[in-house]
């Protein structure tokens, strides 16, 4: 696991930047495609709209592949769309093609989202293993991640999928992948800054006894990949004690 902390988040969205540049220039010239998922919330919007400029003409879009590693329950066009948020902020300013973007249908009853969602990216892996080159992760500062939230049944699911769970604090329904899904990644990177991730931030990485019921951000440990947590000075402020 790599551990790295910036001064200001103009340096670490460079960084980040750079690094989902590189991993899609290895993808693409590996596999002639970048599988690259992306993560919801605040965090990434700074990022996602760095790529979309900066990034531009950096790689060939054409080759990139999005996906969402967990959804709102809630209809497309609406601003807790997750996918809503993407295309506004690097989707379309890139001009991505619709091929190449998959949605949760939010359209369908949660289970069966989840369910086609599931179907959508093994027929894109042509039924062989999910392994995506990048998956990007922000946490909250209850240390969920993806929609994997505290005291939830997606703590405790083993299976590599995508998974409808119930949040009783938001009242509401996620689409989220599994952790044993993300962990299956090349890459996963976690995007993470600002005080009030500061406490969760420790008990992820400082615990050595783990406690994923409370902390879930624990769970995610790529098998075969790599893990790198980009951070600010204020999210990292306790890590030292
Ligand atoms: O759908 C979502 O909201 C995200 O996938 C979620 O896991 C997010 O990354 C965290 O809640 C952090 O959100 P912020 O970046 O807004 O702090």
């Amino acid at each position: 696991m790599n551990l790295l902390i910036y001064k200001t988040l103009e340096e670490l969205n460079q960084d980040l930047a750079d690094y989902v540049i590189k991993i899609a220039e290895m993808s693409i010239e590996e596999n002639d495609r970048f599988n690259f998922v992306l993560t919801g919330g605040s965090s990434p919007k700074a990022l996602y709209h760095f790529l979309a400029t900066e990034g531009q003409h950096r790689i060939d879009w054409e080759k990139v592949y999005f996906f969402f590693g967990d959804e709102r329950n809630v209809p497309a066009n609406d601003d807790n769309y997750n996918g809503l948020m993407a295309r506004k902020t690097i989707l379309d300013p890139l001009g991505i093609k619709e091929d190449h973007i998959f949605y949760v249908d939010t359209t369908l009853a949660p289970e069966k989202a989840a369910i086609e969602y599931k179907k959508a990216i093994d027929k894109h892996f042509n039924g062989e293993d999910i392994v995506f080159d990048l998956i990007l992760l922000g946490m909250g500062d209850d240390a969920h991640t993806a929609s994997i939230f505290p005291h939830t049944t997606l703590v405790k699911d083993e299976e590599v999928n995508v998974a409808a769970v119930y949040v009783e604090k938001l009242d509401t329904y996620r689409i989220s992948f599994t952790a044993p899904l993300i962990n299956k990644a090349d890459n996963v990177a976690f995007l993470v800054f600002g005080e009030n991730k500061a406490e969760a931030l420790k008990h992820v990485i400082v615990d050595t006894e783990k406690n994923v019921d409370l902390y879930p951000s624990q769970l995610i440990d790529p098998i075969d990949g790599k893990l790198t947590w980009f951070t600010d000075e204020a999210a990292t402020k306790l890590l030292e004690d």
